[in-house]
């Protein structure tokens, strides 16, 4: 059993519920306790995650968000930068699931929030009991 950080940017509560309803399912399903932070917005993450990962409590984390494309250059920043800083702790051996939708409409993010659907936060939470056992098998 190992304790998993959900970290959640709340921008839009109904589908953040979903996504992290996902989530904690996959983790205690599979036998784990989950603990939930929130930020603001995808762009704060990476950080928040950097941050949790440094007190050594959590074995993995699940990064969940949404993204949806408005009318400027700002969907790129936040969803690419996002992605980024979550890619660059898992280059480092940090467990990170990606669970940060990145869409052009709420329908799109309904359908892939939604756990009876296409369930991004269960599917990012198995991601990260993927590497969190990696971890396990290239220890030494
Ligand atoms: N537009 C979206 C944001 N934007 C906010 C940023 O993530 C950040 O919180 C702000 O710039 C302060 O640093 N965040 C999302 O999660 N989703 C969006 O669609
Ligand atoms: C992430 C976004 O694109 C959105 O929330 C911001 O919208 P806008 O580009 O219309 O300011």
């Amino acid at each position: 059993m190992a304790r998993f950080l959900i970290v959640e940017a709340r921008f839009y509560d109904h589908l953040n519920d979903m996504l992290v309803a996902g989530a904690k399912t996959a983790l205690e399903t599979a036998g784990h306790d989950v603990e939930v932070l929130t930020v603001p917005g995808a762009l704060e993450l990476p950080g928040a995650i950097a941050m949790a990962a440094e007190c050594g409590r959590y074995a993995g984390f699940v990064a969940i968000g949404v993204v949806i494309r408005g009318e400027t250059y700002h969907f790129e920043i936040v969803a690419g930068e996002s992605a980024r800083g979550i890619m660059a702790l898992t280059m480092d051996g940090i467990a990170i699931g990606n669970g940060i939708l990145t869409v052009e409409n709420e329908q799109q993010a309904l359908v892939r929030a939604d756990p009876a659907q296409k369930d991004k936060g269960g599917e990012a939470a198995k991601a990260a009991l993927v590497l969190l056992d990696l971890q396990a098998r290239f220890a030494n």
